[in-house]
């Protein structure tokens, strides 16, 4: 049925459904061939032919109730018969192909606009994933759309800090067709190996893969998880300057990376050893953040239990490293002190830079997030696709 062929009542039911959108692809269900060919009889009864892309779909419930609520608010109608089916093959790849394009090309290449930020580390347990998602989070409440790859393989944990796993169970993506649609959290679309685990429980499956296997994961992460328009993308790496960071290097050599470092010195040493294959990779240092800095006590002391300077120490041998040739100088973004409230919000899936924005460690991760949001992407390198004209 087209708009030639439709009714007034029709096309007046029709342009209310085009009003209604698909929560994962947030486009109008009408365009994405979700709505058949709907009915409206003299009486004003409608019948609407409604399409989810697949069986079970998470979003089933909410559709049909925003699909009746919108016929029954459309002129003219009087009654709403809602006929709910699921696409065949062929439908979903339509679907598929209408949303992502016929190619699947590797999302976020040279000439993409999103900005994409790895995070890295050279120790474990500096709190790199913690500030990832917090910075992912305060992001998105900036208003930019985000979206996270949690790439640390082997010590996943986005999913927990974000709330997306509990008790041992953890959000799934969506599949339709070969696309993937990541689950959507405090507005940060996430994706994770934890997500890929079948009925294992995450907190006692380890993910023992050699380097290949790894390269093809974060691969198909960045091929067949449709991000959409997005306008950061951030990574969590795992610590070191192992296979992810260098297939990073390879998949994405425009990616920016940022550095996380404790205060004290040993971590600052090998946080800049990370921070130097990023640049051999191509990839460009745009700051360190020193988290877990001192600790202020009741009495007004600050307790410094992990030292001080690393962040400082951090920036200073980037920038005077022979590789900073060429490159702007890397800036310390901020100092994250150690806050209980803060590890308490990653503990319980609820990030303190939106349950406790004054704690003073959220309150550093939002300025960070603030200044990183002001740096805008470098478009250095990057073909505009303009002609210059005499
Ligand atoms: N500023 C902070 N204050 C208090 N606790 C913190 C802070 N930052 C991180 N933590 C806590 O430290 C622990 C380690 O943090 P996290 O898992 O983010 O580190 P990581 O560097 O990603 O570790 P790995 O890469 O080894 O997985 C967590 O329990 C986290 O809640």
């Amino acid at each position: 049925m087209t708009s030639q062929t439709r009714s007034s009542a029709e096309q007046g039911l029709w342009d209310a459904l085009s009003r209604v959108n698909d929560p994962e692809i947030h486009r109008p269900i009408t365009e994405l061939g979700m709505v058949g060919e709907l009915r409206v009889d003299e009486a004003g009864a409608a019948e609407v032919p409604l399409k989810l892309t697949i069986a079970g779909c998470p979003a089933a419930q909410r559709i049909e109730r925003e699909v009746r609520e919108a016929t029954l608010a459309a002129p003219g109608i009087t009654a709403a018969a809602i006929d709910v089916s699921v696409m065949n093959p062929a439908e979903r790849q339509a679907f598929v192909e209408l949303v992502r394009g016929p190619a699947r090309p590797v999302q976020f290449g040279p000439d993409s606009l999103t900005r994409v930020i790895a995070v890295t580390s050279g120790k474990g347990g500096v709190g790199k994933s913690s500030l990832t998602a917090s910075l992912a989070v305060a992001l998105a409440q900036r208003g930019l759309s985000v979206g996270l790859v949690d790439a640390d393989v082997f010590g996943f944990s986005i999913p927990g800090i974000l709330g997306l796993s509990r008790d041992g169970v953890t959000a799934q993506p969506t599949r339709v067709g070969d696309m993937i649609l990541p689950p959507e959290t405090h507005g940060v679309k996430v994706i994770s190996i934890g997500m890929f685990l079948g009925d294992a429980d995450p907190r006692s499956t380890a993910v023992s893969w050699r380097g290949p296997m790894l390269h093809r994961t974060i691969e198909q992460f960045l091929r067949d998880v449709w991000f959409g328009d997005i306008d950061v993308l951030l990574l969590d790496l795992p610590p070191g300057t192992g296979d992810i960071a260098i297939s990073i290097g390879q998949l994405l050599p425009q990616a920016e990376v940022l550095v996380v470092t404790t205060p004290q010195e040993a971590a600052a040493d090998v946080a800049v050893r990370s921070a130097l294959v990023a640049r051999q990779t191509g990839q460009r240092v745009i700051g360190v953040i020193e988290n877990m800095a001192g600790l202020a006590q009741p009495d007004g002391t600050v307790l410094e239990l992990f030292g001080t300077g690393g962040g400082a120490a951090v920036v200073d041998r980037l920038n005077s490293s022979e590789s900073a040739a060429g490159q702007p100088p890397v800036k310390l973004l901020g100092s994250v002190p150690l806050s209980p409230d803060f590890r308490a919000g990653g503990d319980s899936g609820s990030p303190a830079v939106l349950t406790r924005p004054d704690d003073p460690a959220a309150a550093v991760v939002l300025e960070i997030a603030g200044r990183i949001a002001a740096q805008g992407r470098g478009l250095a390198g990057k073909s505009l696709g303009v002609t210059p004209t005499r």
